[in-house]
């Protein structure tokens, strides 16, 4: 398994519009990295180039310290796992993960010696004999990661190797390929405009936008400490509430006011170094929904609790916690807190909000303001 590097790589299709301006990313030897962002955000296009399917415009994409950028796929030892499973229908488990050493001509004890150890690895020696087709979706896709495995590659790319499963197959074989990954230390990049995939099953997340990347860190830091609006807004489910807000006083305590409305102390953890940096421009306050309390019982509420009087507009009954989205002055928002919640469209309701949990994003650049060096 190799390091992959990525300089300054750009793409154009048709020689004008840059689908990638410009991308600089680090997959380190033994790591899971997704690329994760909307539709056309550019993950394809840099799954292609690292595989050698698409030229790179300009650039370079090296493999340890080999320059690959003038290689062909068939040249860099690539592994492909496709969410179609691209598999041949008619042969047998055996003969569709032999197939990369048959065409390569390989011979049969060593064929025969590989293939056993990956379909053990993958729990796959006991329907060795059998025709993939008559196979469950999330077996079948066993099977195309055993054909990636055989050939020993330096890099496994898996392009939405779950979208074809069912939800129960997409649980299962999340873990199985995580497992696979860790144990083996394979170095993978998986492509995924699933969220909940990238959280738990990469080390490392590279959140995409337009072909620019947004940020690149692990999946608590993505989540924990979003680099900006997009990301903030991106990851998590339901999403963070993004609500505006202004800065009152500069002084200490320094005192944001939410939506034209309610004022509050920012609390500590807003360096007062922010306060010169915002003063003047709007902010853009974010609230996670799970940090924030419903119809909270006075005498739970923290001092420096921010209290919203509000009316339920919706109430989404979930396993062990409830989504309800109020109405209040400030706008309409979203809170998650645990199940159940004895609540109705229409309910008055009140909502206790945090200032520590909050985010402040520059409401011009939509960057992190607490992540900004002063
Ligand atoms: N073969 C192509 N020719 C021209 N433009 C392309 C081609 N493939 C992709 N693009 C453009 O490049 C940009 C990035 O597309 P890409 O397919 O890489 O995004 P993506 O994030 O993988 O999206 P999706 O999840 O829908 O596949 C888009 O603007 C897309 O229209």
């Amino acid at each position: 398994m190799k390091e992959v590097r990525l300089e300054n790589v750009t793409k154009s299709y048709d020689g004008v519009t840059l689908a990638i301006p410009g991308i600089n990313l680090v997959c380190a030897r033994g790591e899971m990295l997704a690329l994760l962002g909307p539709s056309g955000c550019g993950k394809s296009t840099t799954l292609k180039m690292i595989a050698g399917i698409e030229p790179i415009s300009d650039g370079a994409i090296f493999f340890d310290d080999t320059d690959v950028s003038d290689l062909d796929t068939a040249s860099r030892n690539v592994a492909m796992v496709f969410e179609d499973y691209a598999l041949y229908p008619h042969l047998s488990v055996f003969d569709n993960i032999a197939f990369p050493l048959s065409i390569r001509g390989k011979p049969k004890a060593e064929i025969t010696e590989r293939v056993e150890r990956v379909m053990k690895l993958l729990g796959l020696r006991e329907i060795s004999g059998e025709q993939v087709q008559q196979l469950s979706g999330g077996a079948q896709q066993r099977v195309s990661i055993g054909r990636a495995l055989v050939r020993e590659p330096d890099l496994i790319m898996f392009d939405e190797p779950l979208s074809h499963l069912d939800s129960d197959q997409k649980v299962q074989l999340r873990t199985e390929i995580k497992r696979l990954q860790q144990t083996s230390k394979l170095t993978s990049v998986l492509v995924t405009h699933d969220q909940n995939e990238a959280i738990s099953m990469a080390d490392r997340i590279a959140v995409m936008d337009k072909g620019v990347l947004q940020q690149v860190d692990t999946p608590s830091a993505i989540y924990n400490q979003p680099a900006n609006i997009f990301v903030a807004s991106f990851i998590g489910e339901p999403p963070m509430n993004l609500l505006d807000g202004s800065l009152v006083s500069a002084r200490n305590p320094l005192r944001i006011r939410l939506a034209g409305q309610c004022e509050f102390p920012a609390g500590e953890q807003v360096l007062p170094q922010l306060a010169q940096r915002i003063e003047g421009a709007g902010v853009v306050i974010g609230i996670r929904p799970e940090h924030m309390r419903v119809n909270p019982p006075q005498a739970g509420l923290s001092a420096s609790m921010l209290l919203l009087d509000g009316c339920v507009y919706a109430h989404e009954p979930g396993g062990d916690s409830d989504v309800v989205t109020v109405d209040t002055d400030i706008g309409r928002i979203v809170a998650e807190a645990p199940a159940p919640l004895m609540l109705a469209a229409g309910d008055s309701v009140q909502l206790g909000l945090e200032p520590t949990h909050f985010h402040y994003f520059c409401k011009d650049t939509g960057r992190n303001l607490l992540l900004e060096a002063p």
